[in-house]
C-alpha cells in the first residue's frame, strides 16, 4: 500500500481521500529539516505547501519517493531539477486558490486606499480618528497589472467591475487575450508611469526578482499604492522601505516577504504599510478546493499511474494511463534492447509509432523508451528524470507518429543513431496487452523481452543449433524460449534464448567460439 506524508498543514479532507483510496497517510507538519530528513525515506508520496521546504538534501533521504504535490499554485519551494534528477514528479494545483488570492489582493487594495488597519486599531484604542484618515476611490483609477496569468486575469476582473482602468504588463500575453481581458496591454515602464495601484502577479524568475527594483519604484507616479500577493523578492523591501518614508509611494501591501516566516522587517511599524502572513490562499473554499485536487491528483499517479498538473513530465489523464500501460512496458524493453546492445555507441534516438500506438499520447512512449534505454547507466532512471538525463549525455530525441497502416495493427519502433549507421528495433502488442519484439536490427524476429537472455549473432549454417545446444547444455543452462530470424539463407542470423539464470562469462566465451558466431551477449530484462 503507497504511503503519503502531509507535511503542512491541510484541509482534513486531504488525509480522508487519501485513507478512501487505500493510502496510508500521516499527517505531521512543523518539522525541521532534519526531522523531515529521517522520515522522508518511508513515504511515496508527499503533499506540501508553501512551508515545507523540499530540498536536494530532503530529497536524497526520500529513497521511496515518487511524487510531490504542492496544494496551491507556487512551487519555489520545491528543488524541482533535483526531484527531476530523482525521477520525483511534481504537481501543483493551478486553480484551486487563484480567486482566493485574487480577492485578497483587491481587499489589500482597499485596505490601501482607506488605510483600514490603521483606522481600526485607532479607533479601538479609544481615539475616534475621523479626521486622520482621509483616503482614495478605486474608481476611475488605473490599476497596474504585473502577471496577467490566472490571478492576474481575475484581479483585473475585479478591478473593471470598480470601475478602474487596468495597464498589464506581460511578455506572454497576446494582444488578443488583452482585449479579451478588457485590459491595455503595455511595457513595464508605461505601467509604472501610469499606475495610480501596482499589483503583482508573477512567479519569482530571475527576470522577476526585484522588478520593484530602487531603480523602477523610482519611475512610478507619486502617491502610487503597491499590493503584492504573489512572492516576496519580486519587491526590493529597502528601496520599499525608503519609497514609503519619502512620501513617493504613498501605501504598500504585503502578503509575501523575501524571507518567510518574516518575524521582523525595516518596514514592520513604516506608516501606510500593511501586511499579511502569507494568507493570500487563506479561505475554506480555497482549502478545500486544493485539498481535494492535491489528494485526488497524488492517488491517481500512486495507484494508476494518472499524472494531473505535474510540472516536470508531460501529463496523462487517469483515462490514458491503464490503455499507455502495456505500451510504456513495451516501448521500456525496446529502449532497454537498443541501450544493452548499442549503449556508449547512441548519439540519438527516434521513436516512432503507428497504427493504434499512433491514436495515443506519445510522450509518455517516449519517456518509456529513454528510461529503459538509460536504465543502463544507473538503476534508480525512471520515466521523469529519463528525458533529463538523456539530455545531460546529448542525445538527440526524436518522435515520429505515421498514420500510415502496416503490417500490425500497432508498432512502436526505437531507432539509434550511431557511428556506424542507424539501428533499429521494433515491437508490438499481442491482445492489446502484452509486449513482443518483431524486428530487431533488420531481422523479423519474433520474442518476449523477459529475464536473462542470449543474443546472439551468427552467419546461418546448418548444425549451428545443435552445436549451441550442446554447449548450453552441458554448461548446464536452461532454454527457456528460443526465437530465431535470418536476413536471408545463409546470411546473418539472429538468435535470441531466454535461459534460466545468468550465464558465466567462460559459457559466453565458448558460445563465440563457435563457428559462424559473430556476436554474443547476455541481456537482462525486468
Ligand atoms: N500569496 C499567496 O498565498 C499566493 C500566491 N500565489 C502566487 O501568485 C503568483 C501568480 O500565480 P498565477 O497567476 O496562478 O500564475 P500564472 O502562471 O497563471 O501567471 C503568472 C503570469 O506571470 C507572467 N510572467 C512571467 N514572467 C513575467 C515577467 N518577467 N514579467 C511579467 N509577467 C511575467 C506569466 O506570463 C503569467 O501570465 C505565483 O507566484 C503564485 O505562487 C498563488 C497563490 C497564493
Ligand atoms: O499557492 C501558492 O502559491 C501560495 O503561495 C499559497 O501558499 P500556502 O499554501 O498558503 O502556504
Amino acid at each position: 500500500m503507497p504511503k503519503v506524508l502531509i507535511s503542512d498543514k491541510m484541509d482534513p479532507r486531504a488525509a480522508a481521500i487519501f485513507r478512501e483510496r487505500g493510502i496510508e497517510v500521516d499527517e505531521i507538519t512543523g518539522q525541521t529539516p532534519e526531522e523531515l530528513k529521517a522520515i522522508i525515506g518511508q513515504y511515496d508520496g508527499l503533499a506540501i505547501r508553501s512551508s515545507t521546504k523540499v530540498t536536494k538534501d530532503i530529497l536524497d533521504a526520500a529513497t521511496n519517493l515518487k511524487v510531490i504535490g504542492r496544494a496551491g499554485i507556487g512551487v519555489d519551494n520545491v528543488d524541482i531539477p533535483a526531484a527531476s534528477a530523482k525521477g520525483v514528479i511534481v504537481m501543483n494545483t493551478p486553480f484551486g486558490n487563484s480567486i482566493t488570492t485574487a480577492e485578497h489582493a483587491i481587499a489589500l487594495m482597499f485596505a490601501l486606499a482607506r488605510q483600514l488597519p490603521e483606522a481600526n486599531a485607532q479607533t479601538q484604542q479609544g481615539l475616534w480618528p475621523k479626521n486622520g484618515f482621509m483616503g482614495v476611490e478605486v474608481t476611475g483609477k488605473t490599476l497596474g497589472l504585473i502577471g496577467a496569468g490566472n490571478i492576474g486575469s481575475i484581479v483585473a476582473s475585479r478591478a473593471l467591475g470598480l470601475k478602474m482602468k487596468v495597464v498589464a504588463f506581460d511578455p506572454f500575453l497576446t494582444p488578443e487575450r488583452a482585449v479579451e481581458m478588457g485590459v491595455e496591454k503595455a511595457d513595464l515602464d508605461t505601467l509604472l508611469a501610469k499606475a495610480d495601484f501596482i499589483t503583482l502577479h508573477t512567479p519569482l524568475t530571475d527576470q522577476t526578482r526585484n522588478i520593484l527594483s530602487k531603480e523602477n519604484l523610482a519611475k512610478t507616479k507619486k502617491g502610487v499604492r503597491i499590493i503584492n500577493c504573489a512572492r516576496g523578492g519580486l519587491v526590493d523591501e529597502a528601496a520599499l522601505k525608503e519609497a514609503l518614508d519619502s512620501g513617493h509611494v504613498a501605501g504598500a501591501a504585503l502578503d509575501v516577504f523575501a524571507t518567510e516566516p518574516a518575524k521582523e522587517s525595516p518596514l514592520f511599524g513604516t506608516p501606510n504599510f500593511i501586511c499579511t502572513p502569507h494568507l493570500g490562499a487563506s479561505t475554506d473554499e480555497a482549502q478545500v478546493n486544493v485539498a481535494l485536487q492535491v489528494a485526488e491528483q497524488l492517488s491517481d499517479y500512486l495507484l494508476d499511474g494518472g499524472i494531473t498538473n505535474a510540472l516536470n513530465v508531460p501529463s496523462l489523464s487517469a483515462e490514458e494511463a491503464p490503455k499507455l500501460k502495456p505500451y510504456m512496458a513495451l516501448a521500456e524493453e525496446l529502449g532497454s534492447l537498443v541501450g544493452q546492445l548499442e549503449g556508449d555507441k547512441i548519439q540519438g534516438v527516434s521513436v516512432e509509432v503507428e497504427g493504434h500506438a499512433a491514436e495515443l499520447n506519445q510522450k509518455p512512449i517516449t519517456a518509456a523508451v529513454l528510461a529503459g534505454l538509460m536504465r543502463v547507466y544507473s538503476d534508480t532512471v525512471n520515466m521523469v528524470n529519463a528525458p533529463f538525463l538523456a539530455k545531460e549525455r546529448g542525445l538527440d530525441v526524436r518522435e515520429v507518429r505515421h498514420d500510415r497502416e502496416g503490417d500490425y495493427q500497432t508498432l512502436v519502433r526505437v531507432t539509434v543513431k550511431t557511428e556506424a549507421g542507424d539501428k533499429s528495433v521494433a515491437g508490438t502488442l499481442f491482445g492489446n496487452a502484452q509486449p513482443r519484439l518483431v524486428e530487431l536490427f533488420g531481422i523479423k524476429v519474433e520474442a518476449d523481452l523477459a529475464g536473462h537472455m542470449l543474443y546472439i549473432v551468427n552467419q546461418d549454417a546448418p548444425g549451428f543449433i545443435g552445436r549451441l545446444g550442446s554447449t548450453l547444455g552441458e554448461a548446464n543452462v536452461n532454454i527457456g524460449t528460443f526465437h530465431l530470424g535470418r536476413r536471408n539463407q545463409g546470411g546473418e542470423a539472429v538468435l535470441l534464448l531466454s535461459v534460466d539464470g545468468a550465464v558465466s562469462e567462460e559459457v559466453l566465451a565458448d558460445i563465440c567460439k563457435l563457428t559462424g558466431v559473430k556476436t554474443v551477449k547476455l541481456l537482462r530484462f525486468a
